[in-house]
């Protein structure tokens, strides 16, 4: 690496030299004016901290659970596609960062390995999430899973923002096509082939028809617990949670899809009041500072998940890149809750919100 990063803007930065164009474009973009890609991230600065001072803090712990899973901090991989595309690594390199850094990874149903090269390339006791587009080839779906499931994957994690892909100019302006050589192999079931497809073309591939009812069922049938992710109304979290969701992800996809809903920071509280304790609720999308964490936290989210981070990461130094974003992470969630006055993560609540 060119210069020693000791922030996430800068991993962004080196990712940004490090790669073309049109894989540049695909990562970092959003939909439309990319009015909420940027809200999402000046949104957690506009919540600010209000420190206690003469509380303990000699031995500060990140640890805590998220549904019941011990980890090492209350920030999670968010599932991302494509990740050959940012370094040769790919997604079984994340996951053994994720493992490494005693955290979860979530792994994209559009990843570029499929769950048992994830499981069999990283440490096998480490808890791994799948995340589940429901394709219109529901076969396809349901192998994905049921793979998922037998090589110890410990939950599902339902997207349900994206029947069709937002409006993403930078891929249009630079033509963006998945290059040769990097597969994806729930498309490549689904189509014969993978090989130049756009975005347009994997989210062609998506049941639009995915219905409450289609969610009930996935439920009843999981023999994994559920996370419903792309929740921005409170009342749809709502629902989510009375057809036996474990947890919601509060997300607008990273600014990906509708341009100009709410920033995630202005989201969560609402969903919060509306679930009222009945599942555990997570949020993605602009975090990059252990200081969004510790005001995610105080909104009420159990946990975090990192998108393009991670991924910043992976691209600079493959799985020792991405581990030393989470690690950084880490870092900075420490020293805020230290001048925060929270030694341990339950005591970041609404109290240290200003
Ligand atoms: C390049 C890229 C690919 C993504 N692929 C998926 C995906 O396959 N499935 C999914 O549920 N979310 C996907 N997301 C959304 C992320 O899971 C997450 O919601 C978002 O990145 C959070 O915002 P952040 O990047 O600001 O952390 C993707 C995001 C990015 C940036
Ligand atoms: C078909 C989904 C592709 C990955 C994705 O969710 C994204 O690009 O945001």
């Amino acid at each position: 690496m060119p210069i020693d990063p000791c922030c996430l803007a800068d991993y962004e930065a080196l990712a940004q030299e490090l790669l073309d164009a049109g894989p540049h474009g695909y990562f970092a973009g959003g939909a439309g004016d990319e009015r909420t890609l940027r809200a999402n991230v000046a949104a957690w600065g506009e919540h600010r901290l209000l420190p206690r001072v003469l509380v303990d803090v000699h031995d500060v712990s990140t640890a805590t659970t998220v549904l019941g899973t011990p980890v090492s901090m209350p920030v999670l991989v968010a599932p991302v596609a494509l990740q050959k595309m940012a370094h040769p690594d790919g997604e079984a390199g994340m996951a053994r960062a994720a493992a490494a850094a005693g955290t979860i990874m979530t792994l994209s149903t559009i990843a570029t390995s499929t769950p048992s090269e994830v499981a069999t390339g990283a440490p096998a006791d480490a808890p791994r999430w799948f995340q589940v587009y429901v394709l219109s080839d529901r076969g396809v779906t349901r192998t994905l899973v049921e793979e998922a499931e037998a090589c110890g994957f410990t939950a599902l994690v339902l997207t349900v923002d994206a029947p069709r892909a937002g409006r993403r100019e930078c891929d249009l302006r630079t033509g963006f096509a998945v290059p040769e050589g990097i597969d994806m192999p729930a498309v490549t079931s689904a189509t014969g082939g993978s090989a130049g497809i756009t975005p347009a073309g994997f989210f062609s591939l998506m049941d639009t028809t995915l219905s409450w009812d289609d969610l009930e069922t996935f439920v009843a049938d999981s023999p994994l617990p559920v996370l419903v992710k792309g929740i921005h109304h409170p009342a749809d979290a709502r629902k989510a949670v009375e057809r036996g969701v474990a947890g919601v992800v509060v997300s607008n996809h990273g600014g990906r899809q509708l341009d100009n809903v709410p920033a995630t920071a202005d989201m969560l509280g609402p969903v919060v009041d509306a679930v009222a304790g009945a599942a555990e609720i997570l949020v993605d999308g602009g975090i990059r500072r252990g200081t969004d964490v510790c005001a995610a936290l105080a909104l009420g989210a159990r946990a975090v998940l990192v998108g393009r981070p991670a991924l910043w990461g992976l691209t600079a130094g493959g799985e020792a890149g991405a581990l030393q974003v989470l690690k950084l992470l880490q870092a900075e969630l420490e020293l805020a809750m230290t001048l925060l006055g929270c030694a341990r993560v339950e005591d970041i609540t609404a109290d240290r919100l200003a």
